[in-house]
């Protein structure tokens, strides 16, 4: 018999092609064991080519789905994705603040892989001036490190540069990722507040990418719900993102920026 499984939740909005959002969350909590709890923010209606349209949820509502959950369950460690407007981001910070989540993993989600908007400009704001403080691990992209610091990031010292400024924006610890920089290498930078650790992976040539960051930093919040500290947290979910970028290089689903696989042989090498 399994022993009873470790709770994520994730409070993100929902990718009708199942390869980002809620749906790459719940897939990846499973791959750890993980029993996965969801929060919708936003109903997309997307593939691999594009987002064609999205509705928001009431901010009351979200915060229904949460309490609904965190009231049963021993939530261990929560994620945020897709956010959409101020007042959704502003709900989500006050509920981290009163503690019901557990560690949480901010994934800044702002623009889709297929370019489109999936947060509202005026709630950039909200995120670092509401959302950054209860963070546990912020994980921007390039483009959401650059603006949420204002550096431009071309070089991993400015990686390192982005990460110190998200940890002084009031962060715990940030990973400003690379997979949007140039190299033979995806780099990702990890500052916890006093180390920086370089996290190093050949880069895999695909355009089946769809996903990439909503699984890592769901990763991420299933190695902390297991009980791991940070450091290996972040590094268990870079292996499984490399892993399944690999897996899933020449999968032909839909015409545009295909899924990540879920799918690579072997469990994640996770020992609580
Ligand atoms: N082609 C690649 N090969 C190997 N690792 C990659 C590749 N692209 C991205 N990664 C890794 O995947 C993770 C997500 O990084 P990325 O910078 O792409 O974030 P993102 O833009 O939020 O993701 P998404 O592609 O879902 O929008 C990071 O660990 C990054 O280093
Ligand atoms: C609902 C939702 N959440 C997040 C993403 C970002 O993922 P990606 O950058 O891979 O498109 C997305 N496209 N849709």
């Amino acid at each position: 018999m399994t022993p009873t499984p470790a709770v994520a939740l994730t409070i993100a909005g929902s990718d009708s092609g199942g390869g980002a959002g809620i749906q790459a969350d719940l897939v990846t909590f499973a791959a750890f064991e993980v029993h996965g709890t969801s929060a919708i923010t936003a109903v997309t209606a997307q593939n691999t080519v594009g987002v064609s349209a999205v509705v928001t949820i009431d901010p009351d509502v979200i915060e229904a789905q949460v309490r609904s959950v965190t009231d049963d369950f021993m939530v261990r460690a929560t994620k945020t994705g897709m956010l959409a407007t101020a007042p959704i981001v502003e709900r989500v910070a006050a509920l981290a603040a009163s503690g019901i989540l557990g560690p949480l993993v901010v994934d800044p989600v702002m623009v889709s892989t297929t370019g489109a908007t999936l947060l509202d400009a005026d709630a950039v704001q909200a995120v670092r001036d509401a959302l950054l403080p209860s963070a546990a691990l912020v994980t921007p992209n390039r483009a959401e490190a650059e603006l949420l610091t204002g550096i431009a990031i071309t070089s991993i010292e400015a990686q390192r540069a982005a990460a110190q400024r998200l940890v002084e924006l009031g962060a715990r610890a940030a990973l400003v990722k690379g997979g949007h920089l140039d190299g033979p290498d995806a780099i990702d930078i990890l500052f916890d507040g006093r180390n920086v650790v370089e996290l190093r992976a050949p880069r895999v040539w695909t355009r089946n990418d769809h996903g990439t960051g909503c699984t890592l930093s769901a990763a991420i919040c299933a190695c902390l719900a297991r009980g791991l500290t940070l450091p290996r947290a972040v590094e268990e979910a870079k292996a499984y993102v490399t892993r399944g970028l690999a897996d899933g290089a020449d999968w032909g689903l839909g015409t545009g920026r295909g899924p990540f696989s879920h799918f690579a042989k072997g469990r994640p090498a996770v020992v609580a």
